[in-house]
């Protein structure tokens, strides 16, 4: 019986799932033991590596997520809301570490994962990057040093197949703002103005999308005062950062007490 954990990657055809795939199976800590992908995607019933377009991996792309997870030690999951949903539950009941990178959820959706992380573990973050969870913790003590002041903005952009906004990042970096601050995000938040908006309120925390492209992710948190501004940047180029944390993570989940993780939990920042 080998001791490396299975890993199985959900959403398998999509951008982050084909990343997700070459870092687990180039990976010697780990091994792909399932992959998932939505009923009727014709990658179904097809080995991975043949579908992208290299060679056999013997596995073979599943519609049945159960199955999948029960061979399974982790799931690797970056799809969409509604079916990381389904995904929670069925990992809790095969007692695998869920790792969530999927954005876009509601407060709603979010409450709805608490029943899943009685029975195993979860660790889910709108950016799985070494450099984005960094930045985190830099735009909290900013924001700590700093009084109202200084306006902050939080300015993301994102490839044009991007579905949500603002990006999970650009929340994460905001609910830090907020945290220094000592205040509630959703008491400050101001996303996207258009026409007349009146003049910005003090204290405030602005929200700014831009979609275009194949922009991987970037992320400013701007920090504009009267005669200075600062701005935090995180730029990524390369979505195996994402992968790379995410296979971390399910990793360091491994043997941990169920309950809900982030990446700063893995990361130990
Ligand atoms: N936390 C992080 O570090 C990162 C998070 N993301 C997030 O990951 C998610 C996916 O991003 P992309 O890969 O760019 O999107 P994508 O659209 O390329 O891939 C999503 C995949 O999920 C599949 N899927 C949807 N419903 C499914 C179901 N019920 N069962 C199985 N598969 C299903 C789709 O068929 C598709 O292949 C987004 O929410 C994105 O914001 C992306 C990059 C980094
Ligand atoms: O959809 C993406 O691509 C990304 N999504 C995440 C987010 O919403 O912040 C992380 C990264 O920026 C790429």
């Amino acid at each position: 019986m080998t001791h490396i954990p299975g890993i199985v990657i959900t959403g398998a055809s999509g951008r982050m799932g084909q990343m997700l795939i070459k870092t687990v199976t180039d990976s010697d800590q780990a091994r792909l033991v399932g992959v998932v992908e939505r009923s009727g995607h014709d990658w179904i019933g097809q080995d991975v590596g043949v579908a992208m377009g290299g060679a056999a991996l013997g596995v073979t792309v599943t519609d049945d997520p159960l199955e999948a997870f029960a061979q399974a030690q982790a799931v690797i999951d970056f799809t969409a809301p509604e079916a990381t949903l389904e995904f929670a539950a069925l990992a809790a009941q095969a007692r695998c570490v869920h790792v969530i990178g999927t954005t876009g959820m509601s407060d709603e959706q979010i409450a709805a994962l608490e029943p899943a992380s009685r029975h195993a573990v979860i660790v889910r973050a709108g950016n799985m990057s070494l450099g984005v969870n960094l930045l985190v913790q830099l735009t909290k003590k900013v924001a700590a040093a700093l009084d109202e002041d200084f306006d902050i903005e939080v300015i993301e952009g994102h490839h044009h197949h991007k579905v949500d906004a603002p990006s999970g990042t650009a929340l994460m970096l905001g609910e830090a703002a907020a945290e220094g601050r000592g205040i509630d995000l959703a008491e400050v938040s101001d996303r996207g103005r258009d026409g007349i908006t009146g003049a910005r309120k003090r204290g405030d925390i602005g929200f700014h999308a831009i979609r275009g492209g194949d922009i991987v992710g970037e992320h400013d948190v701007l920090f504009a005062a009267p005669g200075e501004r600062i701005v935090l940047r995180h730029l990524a180029t390369d979505r195996a950062i994402f992968a790379r944390g995410a296979l971390k993570a399910a990793l360091w989940g491994q043997g941990k007490s169920p309950g809900q993780y982030d990446m700063v939990d893995v990361l130990g920042l």
